[in-house]
């Protein structure tokens, strides 16, 4: 079994047991659920923001621990202060690190969009994202059907939240684009080997339809890089260790921001 098959296994685990203990009623009922969010395209586009997602990650299964002595209220202040687009916030425990009250202690501090960064699996999900504070989803095309994809982003919408689909090559692309996405993610990382690669968003540039604005994900870690993916069309860039493996990921994000 590849990494993401057992994520994804221990997630779908994890779903059945959170709908024991809360059902979507309480979860609608809940205070985080009933207000305003963030649109993830207007934030992309405004150009006084970088188009950095800029992410608070402890721990991934690809490098182990990067950083766990920080808050996430300090790190995503310091993210929204340097000129984040928007935050992503991983609530994946068993791999992640990350934990639900990390994307409530996020929401009570800023007010730019928030990816709630995690495998969705479960329309329960979505319904808890909004509960916990968020304003966009991720959809993984490597773990999802299309049938699944268009169900699950319609839901979104309907929430007012924003969905990411992610894509890693053509055929991901081809199979799983709808209306209902708001923004096309092409990750560097090839989540099933870990390998990295930024080829992969430069070549699959051109054949995202025009009506989706486009981020590259994983593996950045110099400005360079980030001119060469705006020439080739992308409005936006998700990070993570580069700030992260820091002891003032707020402070190297700004300095990097200088130099794109
Ligand atoms: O980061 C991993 O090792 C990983 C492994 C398996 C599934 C997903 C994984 N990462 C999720 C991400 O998409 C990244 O956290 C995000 O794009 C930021 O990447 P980076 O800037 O390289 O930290």
């Amino acid at each position: 079994m590849n990494i993401l098959d057992k994520i994804v296994a221990r997630k779908k685990e994890e779903v059945a047991s959170a709908k024991a203990i809360k059902t979507i009623k309480d979860l609608e009922r809940s205070l985080g659920f009933n207000r305003r969010t963030y649109a993830l395209k207007d934030f992309l586009t405004d150009p006084s923001k970088s188009g950095i997602i800029a992410e608070f990650k402890r721990k991934s299964p690809s490098k182990g621990i990067i950083n766990d002595k920080l808050s996430v209220e300090e790190v995503t202040k310091g993210y929204s202060a340097a000129g984040a687009s928007a935050l992503s916030v991983l609530t994946d425990h068993d791999f992640f690190m990350g934990k639900d009250d990390d994307l409530i202690a996020a929401r009570a501090v800023n007010s730019i969009p928030i990816l709630r960064k995690d495998f969705m699996v479960d329309e329960y999900q979505i319904i808890e994202a909004k509960a916990l504070g968020a304003d966009i989803i991720l959809l993984i095309a490597a773990c999802l059907t299309p049938e699944e994809i268009l169900s699950f982003a319609k839901l979104a919408k309907s929430l007012g939240l924003s969905t990411l689909l992610e894509v890693h090559n053509r055929e991901e692309l081809d199979r799983s684009l709808n209306p209902y996405l708001d923004v096309i993610g092409v990750n560097n990382r090839n989540l099933k080997d870990f390998t990295v690669d930024i080829e992969t968003s430069l070549s699959l540039a051109e054949i995202i339809p025009s009506e989706f604005l486009k981020i590259s994900e994983s593996a950045i870690s110099n400005p360079e890089t980030i001119k060469m993916l705006k020439k080739v069309g992308y409005n936006g860039f998700l990070i993570g260790e580069n700030f992260m493996k820091t002891s003032n990921p707020g402070k190297a994000m700004a300095d990097f921001v200088k130099e794109i």
